[in-house]
């Protein structure tokens, strides 16, 4: 039982983050230790000083300096002042120590978060709305804006606190020791009940983390400039202001109904009232019949209010309290991370896929979903060909992508690589050795180098990769023309930063693709790789289609028959399976769904443009 209890104080957020501190930086946690104690000691100094002082100024008003009681008098002085003037220093040293202890602690588990939240090798657990919030709190590192970093900060003025506390505690034993111990125990009562309110505060607004997220997507939605057009076109200015304050007002309604006092709070200030109450007596009653004298009524007066310090409410709870709030979320997103037990398995051979990648009888849900996207779905892609996914929205093409880079994996059947199934290959290296262009590619906020060489970045430094597939994705030109050439910025939002339009960032994301099959990938990926681009620009693609898929096994999905038309063979999908397989003429000629969707958008074209699509 306590062994349990034991346990449970010693993996709480807060000793965690105690614990923590001398791995970040064992010399500056030393020392924030020993301005801890010394600040708090100080103030102990200054009480024994005063009281020195008062009790020498009879002897040294009668007597003089030269006097016994003048020498303490002037000798306590200075210790005031030195006293004094320590806690000034001390202070600032020690909020300067923990500010930079708690920046290295945030930016330590900004680290463990992203390699935490990133650890799984599929995205699987991304799709949890528990997962999020704690993604949420991780990211934010803490709740209400507070960090474990800022928790160093109220922990060391926590510390100090209680530090003062014990030692005024210890001044008062020398008066009477029980009358210490009551104090001591009224203090600490009337703390613990008051504080058991930012205790309230944290869990609620924990418990409202999924709440509060809707409010900071109305928020970020309005600040960040994605939605900025479309903002000002439709008009929606108002209406989200609108809704993030009913959002964010919402969620803090029940963090702000725990505050207020209770029953317990009234007990515990009538408990601290009373033992206060009852060493003012004492002492005024002691002193009054001359039991003690005039210095040790001050030292043990302000003793007693000195104890008060470990009761002391203030920012420090808050920063203690909604501060650690993320541990408990990064050390679940690290535990789960933890226990993903496909990641290693045996090394992917140089050569694979040697004869095919195959479907065999896959079935997948997405988590929570009713009806599963694939069914029993088999297909068999002959490698160094190219294979052209079609099918209507939603019928699952993307999904079979994601199930092949084990973003995620099947419920049943399986997916293998000249006959292995890829769940035995070591899921990082088979991630490696797969080029996907997703529909919904990343824009990164970073160099147009950066954002090619991201297809593989163990080859980052290689020019010559860089270059190559830059201009096979018909992007270098526009590159080296720009400002800062490859080093140019692709965001507006930063200065000499360009930006690029939909197409010539789609061809960025071909570029990334293709540097990582020039690197060694064995798979290409595209998925609707000609979505943006101009009638030109995807003719040009369709023309250079063969040449930049040769030898590589391709996966092609696209709802532009032009670029569909041109692949080894082309697979309808259809309710979870394959509907029909073959080339393009083989499709046409079998006058069935593919001969369908390629006349109704060959008549599309028509209507528009005189000429079939290529
Ligand atoms: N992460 C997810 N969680 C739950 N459902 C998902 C998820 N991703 C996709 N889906 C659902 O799975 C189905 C198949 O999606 P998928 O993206 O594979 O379709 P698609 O054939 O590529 O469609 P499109 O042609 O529109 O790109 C859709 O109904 C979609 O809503």
């Amino acid at each position: 039982m306590i062994s349990a209890k034991l346990r449970a104080w010693w993996g709480s957020p807060v000793v965690w983050t105690v614990r923590f501190l001398p791995g970040v930086s064992a010399g500056l946690a030393a020392a924030l230790c020993l301005l801890v104690l010394v600040n708090g000691l100080l103030p102990a100094v200054a009480i024994l000083a005063s009281g020195m002082i008062v009790g020498a100024v009879p002897g040294t008003v009668s007597r003089g300096f030269d006097s016994a009681d003048g020498r303490t008098a002037v000798w306590a002085l200075v210790l005031m002042g030195v006293a004094f003037v320590g806690q000034q220093v001390v202070a600032r040293l020690s909020a300067s120590v923990a500010g930079t202890v708690g920046a290295r602690l945030d930016g330590r588990l900004q680290q463990r978060a992203i390699v935490a939240v990133n650890g799984p090798v599929g995205v699987r657990h991304l799709d949890d709305p528990a997962v999020q919030n704690q993604v949420s709190r991780v990211a934010g590192m803490g709740v209400g804006g507070y960090t474990p970093g800022g928790a160093v900060t109220g922990l060391t003025t926590r510390a100090g606190q209680w530090v003062q506390g014990v030692a005024a505690v210890v001044l008062i034993a020398f008066y009477q020791w029980w009358l210490a111990a009551l104090i001591f125990a009224a203090q600490l009562v009337w703390g613990r009940v008051t504080r058991r309110e930012y205790a309230r505060q944290t869990k609620a607004l924990v418990s409202q983390t999924g709440l509060l997220r809707r409010a900071d997507y109305f928020r970020d939605l309005a600040l960040t400039g994605g939605a900025a057009k479309e903002i000002r076109v439709f008009g929606l200015a108002d209406w989200l202001v609108d809704r993030f304050r009913t959002e964010w007002t919402d969620a803090m309604a029940k963090v702000w109904a725990q505050r207020g006092t209770d029953v317990l709070s009234a007990l515990a200030l009538c408990f601290v009232l009373a033992a206060n109450f009852l060493a003012f007596f004492l002492l005024g009653w002691d002193a009054a019949r001359q039991a003690i004298g005039l210095g040790a009524l001050v030292i043990f007066l302000r003793a007693v209010m000195s104890v008060a310090t470990v009761s002391t409410r203030g920012r420090q709870d808050l920063q203690i309290s909604h501060g650690v709030a993320a541990i408990p979320a990064l050390l679940a997103l690290e535990a789960a991370a933890a226990g993903v037990p496909t990641v290693s398995g045996r090394p992917v051979p140089v050569d694979v896929p040697k004869s095919e990648v195959a479907f065999h009888g896959v079935t997948f849900a997405y988590q929570g979903a009713t009806t599963p996207v694939l069914k029993g779905f088999d297909l068999v892609i002959p490698s160094g060909r190219a294979m052209a996914v079609v099918g209507v929205n939603g019928a699952g093409k993307t999904t079979l992508v994601k199930l092949l880079a084990r973003l995620y994996d099947p419920d049943d059947g399986q997916i293998t690589v000249d006959g292995v199934d890829v769940r035995e290959f070591d899921a990082h290296e088979w991630q490696r050795r797969i080029a996907a262009i997703f529909q919904d590619f990343t824009r990164y906020e970073l160099s147009v180098r950066d954002n090619v060489t991201f297809g593989a970045i163990g080859n980052a430094g290689d020019e010559r990769l860089l270059r190559r597939a830059a201009e096979r994705a018909g992007i270098r030109e526009r590159v080296e023309a720009l400002d800062h050439g490859w080093d140019t910025l692709l965001t507006r939002q930063r200065a000499g930063g360009a930006e690029l339009s939909g197409g010539e960032w789609q061809r960025v994301a071909l570029a990334r693709a293709l540097f990582a099959v020039e690197a060694g990938a064995k798979i290409l990926v595209l998925d609707e790789p000609t979505a943006n681009l101009d009638v030109r620009a995807e003719a040009a693609f369709y023309e250079r289609f063969l040449a930049l898929t040769q030898g590589v096994t391709t996966i092609v999905v696209s709802h532009r028959f032009s670029t569909v038309r041109k692949a080894d063979q082309i697979c309808v999908v259809d309710g979870g399976k394959v509907l029909e397989l073959g080339s393009h003429d083989e499709l046409l000629a079998k006058r069935g769904r593919y001969a369908e969707m390629f006349a109704s958008q060959s008549d599309h074209f028509l209507d528009q443009t005189p000429g079939e699509p290529k």
